[in-house]
């Protein structure tokens, strides 16, 4: 299914009219590989997989559509073309790889709707069984502290040197590539601060991108961004944008959803995206999660009833949720569904 023929600000809402109203997202993609035994500590983080276990990455994807997501998320969250120049690769090595993330989804979702057509969901593997329901492919950006590689996309500090201008000049090619890669969205994934969003927007206009978007913050609060911004400012500039189709949080933890939908709900009519993490907390330096206050996927999808509530029409996970994570929240999002029919 292709939404790019809807104008880019209508082509979520339009996409969710046709999913029932709502739409389950995928959940922690690096985290996943990782627990599949990729080795991730690198500036690369899951792009390394591009290079070295693409198939890995299509199957981590074709579990999450097998759990009951309708959105996959493209290995491309850390994928930039400087990162991989910096490792020795040219720029049109780059660019492939960067194509790649992209065209290993879309694999993916072939593989998933030919498993589909020959009627073997009576795996009870895949018992959530939502057969040829739309499936997109979102392209992950993910933001310059991603890049920086020490954790700083969860404090938003950038520093003072780094400007609109140089943001937009880094992001720019990745996004051109991307948005002309096949994927049906951009997604701009654990955003810290307003300049950022401010950045992505206008480079949105300037390359007149023709796929629809979403903005997607993160928050260590449940008030603001990690840089101080508001998450309500963050989300207003997201709600300017005609090239943003959905505004939302991800990689932040479960307890402070709810509030922050609020905060976005005043500021945007766009539908809500939210795919929190597992309540952990990424330490930058030593390369790990810790585990404060993981919840187990039982305590993350009783949350899942006060986001809907709140307005979240896009709901999956981030970081340290898994394929079991995604296949109770389908579970859950089904369940609600039918009781509202
Ligand atoms: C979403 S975070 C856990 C990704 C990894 C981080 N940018 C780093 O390289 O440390
Ligand atoms: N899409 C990325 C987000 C990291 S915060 C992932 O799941 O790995
Ligand atoms: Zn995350």
């Amino acid at each position: 299914m292709s939404i790019a023929s809807v104008e880019p600000s209508w082509a979520i809402s339009d996409f969710l009219l046709k999913s029932g109203g709502y739409a389950v997202v995928d959940g922690g993609l690096a985290t996943e590989l990782e627990r599949h035994g990729a080795d991730l500590n690198d500036p690369l983080w899951s792009a390394k997989c591009l290079i070295s276990s693409p198939h890995l990455i299509r199957r981590v994807h074709l579990d999450y559509l097998e759990a009951g997501a309708s959105i996959i998320i493209s290995a491309s969250y850390q994928a930039t073309i400087q990162g991989f120049e910096a490792k020795g690769l040219s720029r049109d090595e780059a660019e492939v790889l960067l194509r790649r993330s992209v065209e290993v989804a879309c694999e993916a979702r072939d593989m998933y709707y030919e498993t589909c057509t020959k009627g073997s969901w009576d795996d009870p593997k895949n018992e959530v069984n939502l057969g040829q329901r739309p499936i997109l492919v979102a392209a992950s950006v993910g933001s310059y502290g991603a890049y920086l590689a020490d954790g700083s996309e969860y404090s938003g500090d950038y520093g003072k040197s780094v400007t609109l201008e140089i943001l937009k000049d880094f992001h720019r090619r990745r996004v051109q590539v991307l948005a002309d890669s096949g994927a049906d969205l951009i997604a701009f994934e654990t955003i810290p601060n307003k300049l950022e969003a401010k950045a992505y927007a206008e480079l949105l206009e300037e390359e007149d991108i023709k796929i629809p978007a979403w903005f997607s913050f993160n928050s260590k609060d449940g008030i603001n961004a990690p840089s101080g911004d508001s998450i309500s400012q963050c989300a207003s500039i997201a709600d300017s944008c005609g090239h943003v189709a959905a505004v939302g949080i991800n990689c932040t933890p479960p307890r402070y959803i709810h509030g922050l939908i609020q905060s976005i709900k005043k500021v945007t009519n766009k539908p809500i995206v939210v795919y929190p993490n597992s309540g952990e907390t990424y330490d930058g330096i030593q390369k790990k999660w810790v585990k404060s206050a993981g919840v187990e996927d039982e305590d993350f999808v009783s949350y899942v009833g006060e986001w809907l509530e709140a307005g979240a029409s896009l709901i999956g996970g981030c970081c340290r949720t898994t394929p079991n994570t995604i296949r109770a929240l389908s579970r859950t999002l089904l369940s609600k569904s039918a009781l509202s029919k």
